[in-house]
């Protein structure tokens, strides 16, 4: 399989190259079983998550141990919505987002018990990859919806140009 190297806080990784829609290939960033990878993008982003953020937001899976590990790093709790709904959410905040970089269409989904850690907080988004955008526009409306306020994003990597600003680390290319 084709590989591409991608860099992150001194740490180097030779990624898969996938073509999710045909003409357009990107490197695949996986933080899951990468504690070393993970531990490199969350010094990076540190310094770059707002001090006056109280909670940190997330998605399912790549970003999850970032977050973690960012949120235990800032002594911050965080929350994550789910791509799936479970069956036990009850009232659940549900979220479509328009995304097309990986191909597929998706939906958030939040617990209300979980949304309710965002009321009146000060909310800084966490991403693994930031592309269109469109998660993240995503997580600002869920995040709305729950009565919190959005005060930072932040994401490990960029690819080509985001729809809003965010504050990223390192850039991935579409090649
Ligand atoms: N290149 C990428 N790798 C992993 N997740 C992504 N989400 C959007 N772009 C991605």
């Amino acid at each position: 399989m084709e590989t591409y190297p991608i860099a992150i806080g001194g740490v180097t990784r030779h990624v898969p190259l996938i073509e999710p829609l045909p003409g357009r290939r990107i490197p695949l960033v996986e933080f899951l079983g990468d504690p070393e990878l993970v531990r490199a993008a969350a010094e990076a982003l540190k310094p770059l998550v707002p001090s006056d953020t109280e909670i940190l937001f997330t998605t399912e899976t790549s970003p999850i141990p970032l977050t973690h590990v960012l949120a235990e790093a800032l002594g911050l709790p965080y929350v994550v919505a789910r791509r799936r709904r479970r069956p036990y959410m009850e009232d659940p905040i549900i979220q479509e987002v328009e995304t097309l970089t990986l191909g597929v269409g998706e939906v958030l989904w939040l617990d209300r018990r979980f949304a309710e850690k965002l009321l009146n907080q000060k909310v800084t988004l966490v991403s693994d990859v930031v592309a269109s955008g469109e998660t993240m526009k995503a997580m600002e409306r869920v995040v709305l919806r729950a009565g919190g306020h959005v005060v930072g994003r932040v994401a490990a990597f960029r690819q080509g140009n985001p729809s809003l600003e965010v504050v990223t680390v390192a850039e991935l290319p579409v090649l």
